[in-house]
């Protein structure tokens, strides 16, 4: 299945974070089940906070964009249409906040799973856990502001 960055608009796809058509970034992936976005990451050794661990700005970075593009997901999903139909759905981060709740292990892959807290009509709030080797060692929230079309 398509990952949800891979279907936004083409003027979109140029966020740091998440676009596919940025070359220095960071290509989060977004996979949505209906339910749950779920993304893997495995950072590198320039994402060192200090030795052993994963740079805490890194893990906003990746909460950030994997929680638009499940929001996004998500807001098609309400609406009944595939991802990327027309008109699209286009969404900012409006708040974003992060709890490191352990060091994050630099070296293994990371496991970020978000979900739907609440639903707005133009707002989606969403809630994402990142796990190391499976523990959950960040929490994150997201708020999603939907734009005009
Ligand atoms: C045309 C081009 C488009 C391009 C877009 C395409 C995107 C396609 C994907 C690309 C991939 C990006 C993925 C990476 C995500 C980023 O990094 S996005 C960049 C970082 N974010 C920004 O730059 C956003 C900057 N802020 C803004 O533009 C505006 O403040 C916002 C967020 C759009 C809201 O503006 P507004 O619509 O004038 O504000 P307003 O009507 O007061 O707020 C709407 C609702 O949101 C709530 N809200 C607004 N801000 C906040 C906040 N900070 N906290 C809590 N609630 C808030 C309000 O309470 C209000 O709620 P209701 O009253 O409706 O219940």
């Amino acid at each position: 299945m398509s990952y949800i960055q891979s279907l936004y608009p083409p003027e979109h796809t140029h966020c740091y974070g998440c676009g596919p058509a940025n070359p220095a970034g960071l290509h989060v992936q977004t996979h949505w089940d209906g339910e749950t976005g779920t993304c893997r990451y495995t950072p590198s050794a320039a994402h060192m906070a200090y030795p052993g661990v994963v740079y805490g700005g890194l893990i906003a970075c990746l909460m950030d964009c994997h929680g638009i593009g499940t929001a996004i997901a998500a807001a098609y999903q309400a609406e009944g249409r595939p991802v990327g139909s027309d008109p699209a759905i286009n969404m900012v981060t409006g708040n974003l906040s992060v709890t490191y709740k352990l060091p994050t292990p630099l070296g293994p892959e990371l496991l970020l799973e978000a979900r739907v807290k609440r639903e707005f009509p133009r707002k989606m709030l969403i809630s994402c856990e990142l796990s190391a080797e499976g523990k959950v060692t960040a929490v994150g929230e997201i708020l999603g502001v939907r734009l005009p079309s």
